[in-house]
């Protein structure tokens, strides 16, 4: 499967970091391929030194404009010409979408990604791994939009939530 992850371009400590870790072993042992921003950059570089280490493939969507933070070792890179043709890219690519911890550029992805499945314009698993809780206050937003009619579909038909790396898998296997 090609999972595109979504995660923090930031060092993160080891709250954050050892869940990723644990999600890119399962996911180079599981022999899927990430599809990712293609970045060295904390716990993206550290997802892919990982999944690479577990045998799995990498597949690296970076942006001109970041192009010297580019992961030296993945499989395949793409190199797009802005954000918005990276994003196209990044969903374009996957069978299904990984969320990790992140900032502002991966709340940015996966609203997009809500957003066009929203409208019916993908229909790819979503699953967002809620370590620490970290989400909470966007999940309870969510809920909110889901209980007082914001949402055309049902919230659980947008995205699931996982709290721990072996969850993500169960919800990938049964989607
Ligand atoms: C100087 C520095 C840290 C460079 C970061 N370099 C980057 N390289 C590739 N993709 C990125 C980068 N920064 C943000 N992104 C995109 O935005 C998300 C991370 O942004 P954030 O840390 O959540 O807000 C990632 O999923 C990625 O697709």
């Amino acid at each position: 499967m090609n999972i595109t992850v979504f995660c923090s371009a930031y060092s993160l400590d080891d709250r954050y970091s050892a869940p990723a870790a644990e999600f890119a072993r399962l996911l180079g042992t599981g022999g899927h391929t990430l599809v990712w921003g293609g970045s060295n950059a904390g716990l993206m570089g550290l997802l892919a030194d990982q999944v690479k280490a577990a045998g799995g493939k990498l597949v690296g969507i970076q942006v001109e404009l970041l192009k010297h933070k580019t992961y030296p070792g993945a499989d395949e890179l793409v190199l797009t010409r802005d954000l918005a043709e990276r994003k196209a890219q990044l969903l374009a690519r996957a069978d299904a979408i990984v969320v990790l911890v992140g900032g502002l550029g991966t709340l940015d992805e996966i609203t997009e990604v809500l957003e066009l499945k929203k409208h019916g314009l993908h229909d790819k698993p979503v699953v967002l791994l809620d370590t620490e809780g970290f989400y909470t206050g966007m999940r309870v937003q969510l809920e909110r939009m889901d209980a007082e009619g914001f949402l055309p579909r049902p919230l659980d038909q947008l995205i699931a939530f996982a709290e721990t790396p072996a969850e993500v898998f169960t919800h990938l296997t049964t989607a």
